[in-house]
């Protein structure tokens, strides 16, 4: 099956008047309440906000993989709210990827073989020589028949980054991914995202709580209640990474407070 693309916009995702309520009735909550924001092509943002302030909803929605209760959702030039939900499938195997804090790896699986799970799954032929490129990105060349329980935290979620990246999405989402690991491996992780926003032009949406992560990014964006609060552009010399985290640290405890 194919989609049409309505808008070769150049943000990756746009979110307009987007508003996410879970729930009916009394028991309801509102963690979207009207969300506006863009998210260039080839940049890497960091959606941080204290819990419960609607970063991993705002993921979910900008994904495709919950539906907003109002609003308008584009992803990749799709507008989200016109699609099937049989094509709202494919764009999701076609255009997105997706890890998380856990990694979800089969354990009875090589990393090869986990990389290439979830194409199959959709019906999508991957090559071995894709495969191949999509570890040698994350630098598993020479662990691709190492099973999980074979491999390092870090090592697991750089699979887990490799499953997502095989189809070479347009934009990777990444919930917390580096919540599961110690301080060195987080950085190698986010480094290794870094190198993908630069080198590759990936798009990367990333929600994180920690303010060195979020430092590694192009742009944080700090929700309050569901609403974006500010948007706050970093500077990308390497020196200022320990200056960008303490800023946005100081932001976040401002929020907070
Ligand atoms: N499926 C759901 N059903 C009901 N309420 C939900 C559901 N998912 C999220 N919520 C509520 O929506 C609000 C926003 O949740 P969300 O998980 O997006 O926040 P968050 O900023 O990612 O939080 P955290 O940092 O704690 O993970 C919260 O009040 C949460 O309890």
């Amino acid at each position: 099956m194919r989609t049409t693309r309505q808008n070769p916009a150049p943000d990756a995702v746009r979110l307009r008047s987007v508003r996410k309520i879970h729930g009916t009735g009394t028991g309801s909550v509102t963690a979207l309440d009207g969300v506006s924001i863009d998210f260039p092509r080839g940049t890497f943002t960091a959606v941080m906000g204290p819990s419960g302030s609607g970063k991993s909803t705002l993921l979910q929605c900008a994904a495709g993989l919950d539906r907003p209760t109002e609003g308008q959702v584009t992803l990749a030039g799709f507008d989200l709210g016109r699609q099937s939900e049989r094509q709202r499938t494919v764009l999701r195997r076609d255009h997105i990827g997706f890890v998380f804090q856990s990694f979800n790896l089969v354990e009875s699986l090589t990393a090869a073989q986990n990389v290439e799970l979830p194409s199959r799954f959709a019906g999508r032929r991957v090559r071995p020589e894709e495969i191949a490129a999509a570890l040698a990105a994350v630098g598993l060349t020479r662990r691709a028949k190492h099973r999980p329980s074979e491999l390092s935290g870090g090592q697991q979620q750089r699979v887990a980054l490799a499953r997502a990246l095989v189809t070479r999405p347009d934009v990777l989402f990444a919930d917390e991914p580096t919540g599961a690991l110690d301080t060195t491996t987080s950085r190698e992780v986010l480094q290794l995202l870094r190198r993908l926003v630069d080198q590759e032009g990936r798009t990367t949406l990333m929600v994180t709580h920690d303010p060195v992560a979020a430092a590694f990014a192009d742009a944080v964006v700090l929700l309050k209640d569901g609403r974006v609060a500010d948007r706050i552009t970093l500077d990308r010399d390497p020196r200022s990474h320990g200056r960008n985290a303490s800023a946005i640290a100081a932001h976040m405890a401002g929020m907070e407070a």
